[in-house]
């Protein structure tokens, strides 16, 4: 039996965004990841993000010819006596590993371009289930993955990557009646959200742009009307006993009823994957990148000495023990807003429309032909 080419030769996608962060991708490229690559003998393919939605594009376009071309990488070729009795041995699964450097904003791209490519094709089956092993260099201005993960600089993450340690990359999907996408990081509603789509204008600041955004939001802080239902399993955190606590067993998460709401309406809404969004700043501190829940951090209806205090406290994630703060775990969720709304996707925007008809549903599915993703840690 001859072996063909194994996932060692194949090359190893480099996603490279060079606007992220405060540009040091490409910097961070030439000097420490491309030396690595070349000192441990692994091949790659450099995609050099050209604009803002390029990445989500060129998986839709390629990440069939690139698996596919990966499977037949890894097919054995089972020999007969003669030339005709040789049978291809297609493997059941292969292994496509992508460096990312950039922002989480890249990681959303890429993982929403890989599912957008093999939806609906068949092309992911129990029969072939392909897995897609991430490397994010921290050269975005959050990190809110590589921070989640104790990542602390390039080499940190280039040494994970070639140390070959990955762990489950859950991600949420983001369901309406007309749309469907996947988060990595956060999906926000209200202060948060406001935040992000006020900081581009600071982004010189690099991290900092996020601190000048939300002072000003604070300073004019609004409410946004809303309500939250829970469906399925809950986790709530219990302030007495400083534990999560099971406030639902219902394990149907496709339940009519819902087993918990939250009325509304939001200051502060997050429904995180990722613990923390930027050094420092740890919201949603239960969250885990590899579980099956995403987190939910809600303050409904307060002012600014709530939230102020709030901010004071998320450095270490005790502000879960504050009176106007709820945290719940959740399996899935779905928001309606009375009016039009927005809410912010991994830092891009989309609008929730009105009423029922704009409910947008979020859940952690345990489909395995979506949750495909691991991660070096
Ligand atoms: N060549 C490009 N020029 C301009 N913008 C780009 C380019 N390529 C991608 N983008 C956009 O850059 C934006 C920022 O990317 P990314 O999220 O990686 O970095 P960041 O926002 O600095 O970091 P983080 O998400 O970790 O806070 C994304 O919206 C992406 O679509």
């Amino acid at each position: 039996m001859g072996i063909l080419p194994t996932s060692d030769k194949f090359p190893v996608l480099v996603v490279l965004n060079p606007h992220s962060g405060l540009k040091q991708g490409l910097e961070a490229w030439e000097n420490t990841v491309k030396p690595a690559l070349n000192a441990a003998k692994k091949p790659f393919r450099l995609i050099e993000s050209n604009s803002q939605g390029h990445v989500i594009s060129y998986f839709v376009d390629n990440i069939k010819p690139i698996i596919t071309d990966l499977a037949q990488s890894l097919s054995n070729v089972a020999s007969g006596t003669t030339t005709a009795d040789e049978t291809i041995v297609y493997p059941t699964s292969a292994k496509l590993q992508i460096i990312v450097l950039g922002g989480d904003g890249t990681v959303h791209e890429t993982v929403n371009g890989i599912l957008k490519g093999v939806e609906g094709t068949g092309f992911v089956t129990d029969s072939f289930r392909p897995e897609v092993e991430f490397s994010v260099i921290p050269t975005g201005t959050g990190n809110a993955i590589s921070t989640s993960l104790g990542v602390t600089s390039v080499q940190d993450a280039v040494d994970r990557f070639i140390a070959g340690k990955t762990v489950p990359f859950r991600i949420m999907s983001v369901t309406t009646k007309i749309s469907q996408l996947y988060t990595v990081v956060v999906n926000s509603y209200g202060l948060h959200c406001a935040t992000v789509y006020d900081s581009d204008e600071f982004r010189h600041l690099g991290n900092d742009r996020f601190r000048q955004a939300a002072m000003k939001n604070v300073e004019n802080l609004k409410q946004y009307e809303g309500k939250l239902s829970f469906y399925g399993p809950t986790q709530r955190y219990n302030r007495g006993s400083s534990s999560l606590v099971d406030s639902s067993l219902d394990s149907n998460i496709a339940e009519a009823a819902a087993t918990l709401t939250l009325p509304g309406p939001f200051t502060y809404l997050l429904i995180a994957k990722q613990a923390s969004l930027e050094p420092g700043f740890t919201p949603a501190p239960f969250a885990k990148t590899s579980d099956d829940w995403m987190d939910i951090l809600a303050v409904q209806n307060v002012g600014q000495a709530e939230i102020m205090q709030m901010f004071g406290s998320t450095a270490t994630g005790t502000h879960v023990n504050q009176d106007h703060v709820e945290y719940i775990k959740a399996k899935a969720i779905e928001l309606e807003t009375p009016t039009q709304g927005r809410l912010c996707i991994d830092g891009e925007f989309f609008t929730i429309e009105a009423g029922p008809e704009g409910k947008v549903r979020f859940e952690v599915t345990s489909d395995p032909n979506i949750q495909i993703f691991h991660i070096f840690a």
